[in-house]
């Protein structure tokens, strides 16, 4: 399965740099709504055959343009809305209490699922929640599936499952609005990074640094 991670549009907690992760969140700023509105043009050459957002407003309306220029439905998954931050919050993401959230974050993806998130969930919980709606969709047998998720859950989910994306590539990358990683694989086979936002990820054992980007792709 051709598996387009899509985070969402501009919100204004995104703006204002806040931890805003709970439902259902903000809508989207007007920018947003124009990053919302050119999806369906900078996926174009994607053969879309399932398109998925989280239970979080700002992810449906991300869908909703692209939706409609496919005829998709939208199928909404609490599954992969975005990590949780729990006790962090609404903290401004920059403070060294709302860096703890990436810190905790990506230590999961580096293997420490048992640690918690204060007041919020474990790594374990968190990837086994994605995971079972990416394992839905591969089930589903549709050939290219989009996901409208979200910024940290994007990175650690694919820092966490594909074979040639590694914690510090993904730590290193922040996405920005409506930025687009593409991988390919399946739950059985695992996953690859084939694009991060544009560039080329290298494959795992073909020389260089696994999950070095090798510059922009097409
Ligand atoms: O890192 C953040 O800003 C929050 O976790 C929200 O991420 P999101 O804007 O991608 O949902």
């Amino acid at each position: 399965m051709r598996l387009l991670l899509v985070r969402h549009g501009q919100t204004p907690s995104n703006v204002d740099h806040l931890l805003d992760t709970a439902v259902p969140g903000p809508g989207l700023t007007p920018l947003g709504e124009a990053q919302a509105a050119a999806l369906p043009e900078a996926l174009a050459g994607e053969d879309i055959e399932a398109l998925y957002a989280s239970t979080l407003i700002r992810t449906q309306r991300t869908a909703a343009p692209l939706a409609a220029a496919r005829g998709l439905d939208v199928v909404v998954r609490d599954g992969i809305r975005e990590l949780s931050a729990g006790d962090l919050e609404m903290v401004p993401g920059h403070t060294p209490e709302g860096e703890r959230y990436l810190r905790t974050v990506f230590a999961w993806a580096a293997g420490d699922t048992a640690l918690r998130m204060p007041g919020g969930e474990s790594g374990e919980e968190a990837l086994a929640r994605y995971d079972a709606v990416i394992a839905e969709a591969a089930a589903s047998g549709a050939r290219a599936v989009v996901m409208i998720s979200h910024g940290a859950a994007i990175r650690v989910w694919t820092a966490a499952r594909a074979g040639n994306v590694g914690v510090a590539f993904a730590a290193a990358r922040p996405l920005e609005n409506t930025g687009v990683v593409i991988l390919e694989g399946s739950p059985s086979a695992g996953w690859q990074a084939l694009t991060w936002e544009g560039a080329v990820v290298e494959p795992a054992g073909e020389g260089g640094p696994a999950g070095e980007a090798l510059g922009a792709a097409g």
